[in-house]
């Protein structure tokens, strides 16, 4: 996408500075090549070579790229048992017109998550800069201060904004100092990765397209920055942070997201991760950075959308009170555009909570 950008920049500009305009095509070509998107990349290729006919590179990708196309097109036709797969040379190759400068970028969707009834309504929220919500349903979400007559936020109540009706999704104004921030992302830094997933059928950790990221986990032995965040989770929200997970931190560069996930667990999927501490009932993220554009957090099936504001929590239960899992807190962080992205999550586990959350039988409170 960046360097279609930097293409088109390029041309608006009116640029004689062939060299780097080769430089651009040149990253867009293997892009979208790793992409998959092979007919792309050789017309950019093509483009090139009409700069500069004997640029050495480009005739090799040239080849490489023609290669790669005419044996996906026999793969193809074999599958097919086409049985009249007799010489290379009958296939011809279709691709982009070099008449249009502006390629199109055909990037194709991720399989794993293609068929989820959520992928739309995700691309189109995070395209929006608000919640899509009704006025009638706009007219029951309130502000309000916040101290739970606790002595930690009684002389400094919390600004408290609803963000969604159902389910419940709150955000807690400049909860936390720019500078506990410098010193949670210094604490982090050295210590970020790639962020992983567990492959239940390997049951071993893999970096998954899903979610791009890099992330750590911070202790409250850490440091009293990371002590004292935790302190404030729970005198803001009435929950024990006992058997709550360490902070995560995550960061998310230029293109980082998460898809629609949701932070709970099924039982089926892992039983031994319900017997310490129960399964996880409410997500607190707070927002350690704004973002230029992009990375907004959003809910697909209720069309919430939160925008990141360095300081500012988002809260939410996983949880009816009656325990059941509520599927409306699917949510997913939108790409990031320009900028950088970064979030510091507890996720609170059931158990320790009885006397903090009253609980009921209906399924749907
Ligand atoms: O970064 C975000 O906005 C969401 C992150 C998230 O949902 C998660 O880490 O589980
Ligand atoms: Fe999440």
């Amino acid at each position: 996408m960046w360097m279609q950008e930097a293409l088109d920049r390029f041309d608006q500009a009116n640029s004689t500075a062939l060299i780097s305009k080769i430089n651009i095509l040149n990253n867009l070509a293997h892009a979208t090549a790793q992409q998959g998107n092979i007919e792309h990349a050789l017309a950019v290729t093509e483009e090139i070579l009409s700069i500069d006919p004997e640029n050495v590179e480009a005739k090799k990708n040239k080849i490489h790229y023609e290669s790669l196309i005419k044996k996906r097109t026999l793969v193809v036709e074999e599958q097919q048992n086409d049985s009249t797969v007799n010489s290379l040379k009958e296939h011809e190759i279709q691709y982009v017109s070099m008449n249009n400068k502006n390629f199109q970028v055909k990037n194709q969707r991720p399989g794993t998550y293609l068929e989820l009834k959520s992928r739309q309504p995700f691309e189109q929220l995070c395209r929006q800069q608000h919640a899509q919500l009704s006025p009638k349903r706009q007219a029951t979400l309130f502000c309000r201060y916040r101290h739970n007559k606790h002595p930690y936020l009684i002389f400094r109540p919390v600004k408290e904004e609803q963000v969604l009706d159902e389910p419940g999704i709150f955000l807690f104004h400049d909860v936390v100092s720019d500078s506990d921030i410098e010193k949670i992302k210094a604490l982090a830094v050295p210590r970020l990765q790639r962020a992983l997933i567990r492959n239940a059928a390997t049951n071993t950790m893999t970096p998954a397209d899903y979610r791009i990221s890099k992330s750590t986990w911070l202790r409250d032995e850490d440091s009293p920055v990371i002590a004292r965040l935790s302190q404030l989770i729970s005198a803001l929200t009435n929950l024990t942070m006992e058997t709550a997970e360490e902070i995560h931190v995550v960061n998310y560069g230029v293109g980082g997201y998460y898809s629609p996930h949701l932070d709970f667990y099924h039982k089926w999927e892992n039983p031994a991760y319900f017997r310490k501490a129960g399964n996880r009932i409410a997500t607190w993220m707070t927002y350690m950075s704004d973002v230029e554009r992009g990375g907004a957090t959003v809910f697909p099936l209720s069309g919430g959308h939160v925008v990141p504001k360095k300081g500012s929590t988002v809260f939410w239960y996983n949880l009816n009170a009656s325990g059941e899992a509520d599927y409306r807190t699917l949510h997913a962080a939108c790409p990031v555009l320009i900028g950088n992205k970064w979030v510091a999550t507890k996720w609170i586990h059931e158990y320790g909570q009885e006397f903090r959350r009253r609980c009921s039988l209906d399924p749907m409170v």
